[in-house]
């Protein structure tokens, strides 16, 4: 019978990259990635595949085996990247000395186990007298039920490895070497640095590329149902569409590659930094048709009542930028009135803003909304719109504002692999995490106009 847990911890035999076509070409793409796949030697040891080129294409290269194109109609930005493994190592060459080693987190292990290196963050123990250019032996420390009845790694980071059947880890990594490789930075730089290579692996258990900086904004490596939930939400060009939980923004770029950035894709995440990163790989990609906020969705409607308004906001604000645009900078008063005042010629201008069915100027217009406006204005579209640090805040949006929303909720990651650990989840704690989920689709519910469409992924 097949283990399914076993089956977690490995990881996928091939790796899935989707095309920004918008960038370049399926086919330009793929006679990159076998030259590459080429040059790191990736074509030792994978045995037994069977290859054959899809959709027609060029007569098969040398390397076209380890570099397929997806069979799937309406997946033909997709290319699938062979790996291969478990291969067996050896890691005493010299029996008489003990190995040097190197002990990573799981999140660590996991990602070198998709072809990533071992980055600073992510060691928690070495061997003492580690220097630069050493061979290191790497493993992963995965938790283990603790007296409480929790999970822990117990290990604390900077922990010194004996490398002897005596060390108290010892026992802990046994069959948990994911490979070996050259140390980059000496032991003490390794738990000084804040970032940076710490081991890159030479040989490794399950070989896949790494595309690390690898045609940065051509190339987006995503699992293949994700690609699928995009495809699904059939975004137009021209529509506006709603990605709820966005970062790091795989599935929000691929919607706005399916509209050929053209429209609107509104990508919202509740970590400022996760925000960023969405931001970053939007602008990797080229695309300008996503506006990234922070807002927890689950606050993602506001309410109706507002919608005047605002809508009365955003004409005054109409008129002190028209303004602006004839005059220059203005001032605005929270009475309402908006002073234009032009620098150079010291003229002044006074607008009163009139609320058509009742006559009286109101003071609608909160200070702090009219000095962000003014500012954004006098000084563009703002910081928020460059990577300066800053993302934008939203207040939420009204109902029926999105043609199509995408809900990627928060989820358990059991589809993930490899999996190295997978805590036990409680009847209680999937409750929970069904009601949280129900929530947010509610809201979903609200957005999407009639008629429109709402993609549930989970
Ligand atoms: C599964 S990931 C989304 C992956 C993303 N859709 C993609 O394809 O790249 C879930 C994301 O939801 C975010 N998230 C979780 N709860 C949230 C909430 N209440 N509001 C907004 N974002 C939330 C997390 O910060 C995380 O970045």
């Amino acid at each position: 019978m097949t283990n399914y847990c076993f089956l977690l911890r490995h990881p996928s035999r091939y790796s899935c990259i989707r095309v920004n076509t918008l960038k370049s070409s399926t086919d330009a793409v793929m006679h990159k990635l076998m030259d590459l796949v080429c040059e790191n030697g990736l074509s030792d040891g994978i045995n037994g595949v069977e290859i054959v080129e899809q959709n027609g294409g060029d007569q098969p290269h040398e390397q076209s085996s380890l570099v397929q194109k997806c069979p799937y109609a309406g997946l033909e930005n997709v290319l699938f990247v062979q790996g291969s493994g478990p291969h067996v190592l050896n890691y005493n060459s010299q029996p008489d000395q003990s190995v040097k080693e190197v002990i990573v987190s799981r999140k660590c292990a996991e990602s070198v186990l998709r072809g990533a290196q071992v980055f600073v963050p992510g060691v928690l123990a070495c061997s003492s007298h580690v220097e630069k250019g050493d061979k290191v032996a790497v493993s992963v420390a995965v938790e283990q039920p603790v007296k409480d009845g929790g999970w822990a790694v117990g290990i604390t980071r900077g922990t010194v490895l004996q490398g002897l059947q005596s060390d108290v880890h010892y026992e802990e990594r046994k069959g948990l070497y994911i490979g070996q490789g050259t140390a980059a930075m000496s032991r003490s730089g390794i738990f000084r640095v804040l970032h940076g290579i710490a081991v890159e692996m030479t040989e490794r258990v399950y070989k896949l590329p790494s595309f690390n900086d690898v045609l940065e904004g051509e190339i987006f490596l995503q699992n293949l149902p994700s690609v699928v939930a995009a495809r699904v939400l059939d975004p137009q060009p021209g529509e506006r569409i709603l990605d709820m939980c966005a970062a790091p923004g795989g599935k929000t770029t691929a919607i706005g590659i399916l509209m050929r950035d053209k429209g609107e894709v509104v990508a919202l995440d509740r970590s400022h930094n996760k925000v960023m990163d969405i931001l970053k790989l939007a602008s990797e990609m080229d695309l300008n048709c996503i506006k990234a906020y922070k807002l927890d969705a689950l606050k993602s409607v506001r309410k109706t009542e507002e919608a005047t308004i605002v809508e009365m906001v955003n004409s005054h604000c109409e008129a002190i930028k028209t303004l602006a645009e004839d005059s220059g900078p203005c001032h605005v008063t929270v009475d309402g009135t908006a002073t234009n005042v032009n620098e150079e010629s010291s003229t002044t201008t006074v607008v009163q803003f009139v609320d058509d069915k009742n006559p009286e100027p109101k003071r609608y217009v909160s200070k702090a909304e009219l000095r962000k406006n003014l500012r954004r204005m006098k000084n563009g579209p703002g910081r928020n719109n460059c990577f300066g640090g800053r993302v934008e805040k939203s207040k939420g949006f009204f109902p029926n504002s999105f043609d199509r929303v995408l809900l990627d909720a928060p989820c358990s990651a059991l589809g993930l692999r490899p999996r190295l650990f997978a805590g036990e989840e409680t009847l209680e704690s999937l409750k929970t995490h069904a009601k949280y989920q129900r929530r947010m689709f509610d809201q979903a519910v609200k957005l999407v106009r009639p008629g429109g469409v709402i993609v549930y992924s989970t």
